[in-house]
């Protein structure tokens, strides 16, 4: 792992060779995850896209005097992870706005008549629907969350994430891409992903390129990553996510990362973070997404043969057969994951987590007993990526 002025001051944040970075980022995502890309198969539930929040680059936000803002009935959550399930996925994608009740009285007066006030007990109930009701396991992107909302969660999904995006807080000021957004202050998204290390949940985080950080702001981002990993050992995946410019929204006419800024940037992630946290880059996003294979990266993220990418609807999934050619093109092979990664469930668990410096490893328990037996059984089902012994709190049980 390199250090903080390494990655600032080394070649990486203009050197000429951005090839011989990536080699060097490719040997390492080598020598921890072989020759093995993955995705996972889902589905995406936009719960609401209504929220508090107004980021310069987003259109899932809908405001409440859209006609398409909305939250989604239990009926429609049903339908979607059903169809999904008939369709192979594993995967229910939980993404949504952030507290929108706390800023429109629309979304008072809908929760109100589905019997709620508060979006994350929604959220919770919704959850469990899927879980009662169809195999899939639910997966929670709902942004920046207390200690207690995300133990209230933690027995209804599988994983949890939240995009730390970046840490910079000159993004808040106004005409930047975090200007009037409470949930994007480093504070509370630094905050959450502490919180959820303390509850032992496996999760997901990752940084946004493009809108308006330096590379200094990336190294710091991911730094910070780094250090809450290396507290709490509960990061399974970092994300790095391109900004797309959307028609419609203040950051309409802002300049896109291309791919060699990707291609650098997932490098240094590769370079910066430790060897088990595995890094994922969506393909819908950049053509040539093959070529992030060069860079580091082991993973492809969330891939829907049903649901669009709700926040980049523009931007169709590949078939997975063509990613899986791309793969192969390259001498790698692509395997189908679940959401929680095997090391939170497996055998292997203890020694992985041999550099965290947490003292309580007796209570260490991603998954409760309910959705660990759920995992163990989609875990084996054919064509995932196998995973060979897994446990649970009193002992091996398979
Ligand atoms: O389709 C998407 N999936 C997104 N996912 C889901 C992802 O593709 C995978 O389904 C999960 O990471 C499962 O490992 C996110 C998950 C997070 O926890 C945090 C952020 C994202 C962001 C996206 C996204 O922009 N689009
Ligand atoms: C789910 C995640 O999607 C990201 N997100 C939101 N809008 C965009 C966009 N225009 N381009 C790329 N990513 C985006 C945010 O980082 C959010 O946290
Ligand atoms: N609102 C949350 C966030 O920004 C999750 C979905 S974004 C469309 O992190
Ligand atoms: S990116 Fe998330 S927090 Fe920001 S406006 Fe969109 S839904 Fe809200």
């Amino acid at each position: 792992m390199i250090s903080v002025s390494e990655a600032i001051s080394y070649e990486f944040a203009t050197g000429p060779d951005l090839y011989a970075l990536c080699q060097e980022a490719a040997k390492v995502r080598d020598a921890s995850w072989g020759n093995q890309l993955t995705y996972s198969k889902k589905v995406f539930i936009p719960l609401t896209n209504m929220c508090r929040d107004s980021c310069g680059y987003c259109t899932f936000v809908q405001s409440p005097e859209s006609a398409t803002s909305n939250y989604m009935t239990p009926e429609q959550v049903l339908k979607t992870a059903r169809e999904g399930a008939a369709l192979d996925c594993k995967e229910a994608l939980f993404s949504l706005g952030e507290r929108p009740e706390e800023r429109h009285q629309k979304a008072r007066d809908i929760l109100a008549s589905l019997g709620y006030t508060d979006t994350l007990d929604y959220l919770h109930d919704q959850c469990e629907n899927v879980l009662t009701n169809t195999t899939l396991l639910p997966h929670v992107n709902a942004g920046a969350l207390s200690y207690d909302e995300l133990k209230r969660l933690k027995p209804v999904a599988a994983s949890m994430g939240m995009m730390l995006e970046n840490v910079s807080s000159a993004l808040l000021k106004k005409g930047q891409a975090h200007y009037a957004c409470p949930d994007k202050t480093p504070k509370r998204r630094l905050d959450t992903i502490e919180q959820a290390g303390k509850l032992d949940i496996a999760f997901t985080t990752g940084i946004l390129i493009g809108i308006g950080e330096s590379w200094e702001d990336r190294v710091h981002s991911l730094v910070a990553i780094r250090e809450r990993h290396e507290m709490y050992g509960h990061l399974q995946e970092v994300i790095i996510q391109n900004f797309r410019a959307k028609d419609g929204t203040a950051m309409e006419g802002c300049h896109e990362p291309d791919l060699d800024d990707m291609k650098r940037t997932i490098a240094m992630a590769r370079l910066i973070l430790p060897a088990d946290i595995s890094i994922q880059a969506p393909p819908n996003l950049e053509v040539e997404y093959g070529s992030y294979i060069n860079a580091g990266i082991n993973d492809f993220g969330g891939i829907s043969p049903l649901t669009k990418d709700f926040i980049n609807p523009e931007r169709a999934w590949p078939q997975i057969s063509s990613v899986a050619q791309a793969c192969e093109g390259l001498g790698y092979s692509l395997a189908e994951r679940l959401t929680i990664y095997d090391r939170f469930y497996s055998e292997n668990n203890d020694s992985q987590q041999s550099n965290v410096q947490k003292i309580d490893s007796q209570s260490r328990a991603y998954l409760t007993p309910d959705l660990l037996h759920r995992v163990i059984d989609l875990s084996r089902m054919p064509g995932l990526i196998q995973n060979t012994k897994v446990r649970t709190e009193g002992g091996v049980i398979a």
